[in-house]
């Protein structure tokens, strides 16, 4: 029998409260870098509408690129399968900011979820608007699905990304010199830092991934075909190079930020947050991998 979720989740949460090795916090861009890293937090969306929590649950942290999920479904609703002239859908087996592999498949990033990817993605989405516009439908989009109007963008992350993102600037630039961005480098990148500096708790996380469950659970705002399209690509590219050890490990779809944060989709089942700022050499939650990890294992949960 499936153990009872509130105390299994207190249990993992208080092994992981007591844990020293907690990886680095993100510090390639400064704001990101003063994070206590002594924090972490989970949250299970049942389908059938139950919600569960335990540890700094109520704490915002910075989305980062977890919101290139949110992204990429809006920019499909509106560009449709046009967007994969623009990127692929492979794994990358590269660093989410690598330079390398763009340079060498001449400016056609492997997927959405690396930066050069989310940076084309977001391009796309701007369809020649003003930033503003398209971060308003990129908040109101994650306020929908997360049924909660309370979700904001930092605008001191955002300055400072934009201060410090000079690989960003460097793919986005990239990017153009072989004709695959529609707008400035400028004009695009300051939306990608908007929309990256997008705050949530642990709880709203977990709330806003209810439209990945699938099976017409949670606010429905995207199509069923590419709920599982969304999570196909959340499982070979959500944790960049570690993407196929997380896959190994964890087995279900995710998808995580420097911020620290995970979401993660058990199909038909639930969606899941977890957060611990610390990271590991992949750029990846620490401790919130080892948590999903338990997690999994003892409700069994697998999409294998
Ligand atoms: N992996 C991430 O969360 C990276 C997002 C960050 N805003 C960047 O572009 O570098």
């Amino acid at each position: 029998m499936a153990p009872d979720m509130q105390s299994l989740l207190d249990r993992i949460s208080a092994a992981m409260q007591r844990r020293t090795d907690r990886g680095a916090v993100a510090s390639y861009i400064p704001e990101l870098g003063q994070v206590d890293p002594d924090q972490f937090a989970i949250a299970v969306a049942t389908a059938d509408g139950k919600l569960f929590h335990a540890g700094d649950a109520l704490t915002r942290f910075s989305a980062q690129s977890i919101t290139k999920v949110f992204t990429l479904a809006i920019a499909l609703g509106r560009a449709g399968d046009q967007l994969w002239n623009r990127v692929g859908r492979e794994p990358s087996g590269t660093a989410f900011n690598s330079i390398v592999q763009l340079e060498h498949e001449r400016g056609r990033p492997r997927n959405p979820f690396v930066n050069a990817g989310a940076i084309v993605t977001t391009d796309e989405l701007l369809a020649g608007r003003e930033p503003k516009e398209a971060l308003a439908e990129i908040l109101g989009f994650i306020r929908a699905a997360a049924g909660d109007d309370d979700i904001h963008i930092n605008k001191a992350v955002a300055s400072s990304e934009t201060r410090h993102g000079h690989r960003n600037f460097a793919l986005a630039n990239f990017l153009a010199s072989f004709g695959n961005l529609k707008n400035t480098p400028e004009k695009t990148l300051g939306t990608y830092f908007h929309q990256c500096a997008t705050e949530m708790t642990t709880v709203q996380l977990a709330k806003a991934g209810r439209f990945l469950i699938g099976a017409d659970k949670g606010p429905s705002l995207v199509s069923q075909g590419r709920v599982r399209r969304l999570n196909a690509l959340m499982l070979t590219c959500g944790h960049y190079d570690g993407s196929g050890e997380f896959a190994y490990r964890v087995g279900l779809p995710a998808k995580s930020g420097v911020g620290g944060g995970i979401l993660a989709i058990v199909p038909g089942k639930a969606s899941v947050a977890v957060w611990s700022p610390g990271l590991d050499h992949n750029g990846n939650s620490k401790l919130g991998t080892e948590a999903m990890e338990r997690l999994a294992r003892e409700m069994d949960w697998s999409v294998f």
